[in-house]
């Protein structure tokens, strides 16, 4: 047993840092700062881990399913969450990240992850209760990975003597990300506001469209009930506004002065979409880093 961990793992390591008072604060600043055009995430976010962490005894670990287009930042805010609760964030040894495409690749070995699976969450989560599992790719994993996962996710006291209400799993998967994208359309084509789209403006379209209906096959029937997801956090597409945000963020990431010149070349050379208006980046923020390099 480490050393730094007691039985129970309920204080990780020395650098582990429960979400206190502060710490929430700091992650909500740090949202603000840093996450560009997602309003409903930051809230959802803040919400759902201040809540567990003001709750003393949870009855089932956090399960976050974070939904939307590539490039939105669903990785991104992931790194932020796991650097607020553990220190290190993903270089921390009680936080997890599992890629579907490079770890459960192959359909055929579907058994073997899932013994794999459950005993490295079993393992972990008896060092640490807090423990942090981070699923990118969901919606390619195989529904037989993920249910192997479910056990942990469910209003169990325990599972062979170990309690997992501690923990805290964020799914980040594509799916839903057309009808997230259709909704925040509809909003810009009425002349809304981005910032007025709201979660019950979503939770329609994406329970019934995508999460809810079992046979959606974008959501793996038999995956996910929705009793077990706690939050679904939709990451809206990013406009040109948001790109020329990423564009600063990485020059000041650099340390170099903010040149606007560039900052429109790098976002002019994106693309946008749908072909009429031209709002979303098709590719969200991605590539503006190594778009930066040539300019
Ligand atoms: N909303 C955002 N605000 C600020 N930076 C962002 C945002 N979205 C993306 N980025 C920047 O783009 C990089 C890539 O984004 P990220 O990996 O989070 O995308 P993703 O939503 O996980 O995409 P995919 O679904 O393809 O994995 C981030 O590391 C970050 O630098």
């Amino acid at each position: 047993m480490r050393k730094d961990a007691t039985r129970f793992g309920f204080d990780c390591a020395p650098g582990h840092r429960r979400l206190g008072a502060s710490p929430v604060f700091a992650l909500k600043l740090e949202l603000e700062e840093k996450l560009f055009g997602q309003h409903l995430a930051t809230e959802v976010i803040l919400k759902a881990l201040t809540g567990f962490k003001n709750n003393k005894n949870p009855k089932k670990p956090l399960t976050l399913s974070l939904h939307g287009w590539a490039g939105t930042g669903k990785n991104f805010v992931s790194q932020i969450v796991a650097e607020n609760l553990h220190s290190k964030g993903l270089k921390s040894n009680f936080v997890h990240l599992f890629v579907s495409t490079l770890h459960f690749p192959h359909e055929h070995q579907i058994k073997l992850y899932q013994d794999q699976l459950q005993g490295w969450i079993r393992g972990n989560v008896s060092a640490c209760a807090s423990s942090v599992f981070i699923f990118d790719e969901m919606d390619k994993l195989h529904p037989g990975v993920i249910d192997a996962i479910k056990p942990f996710l469910d209003y169990y006291e325990e599972v062979d003597g170990v309690s997992y209400r501690k923990a805290i799993f964020i799914f980040l998967s594509n799916a839903g990300g057309d009808l997230i994208t259709k909704i925040a359309l509809d909003f810009w084509r009425a002349g809304r506001k981005r910032e007025d789209i709201q979660l019950k403006d979503l939770e329609p379209v994406l329970s019934v469209g995508v999460f809810n209906n079992k046979h959606s096959g974008l959501w793996h029937s038999g995956l996910i009930d929705r009793n077990l997801i706690d939050y679904f956090i939709p990451f809206l597409p990013l406009e040109y506004r948001h790109v020329k945000m990423c564009v600063r963020a990485e020059m000041r990431a650099r340390g170099s002065a903010i040149d606007e010149d560039i900052v429109t070349r790098v976002a002019e050379e994106m693309t946008f979409f749908p072909k009429s208006e031209k709002i979303y980046s098709d590719k969200g923020c991605k590539t503006v880093q190594s778009r930066l390099d040539f300019h």
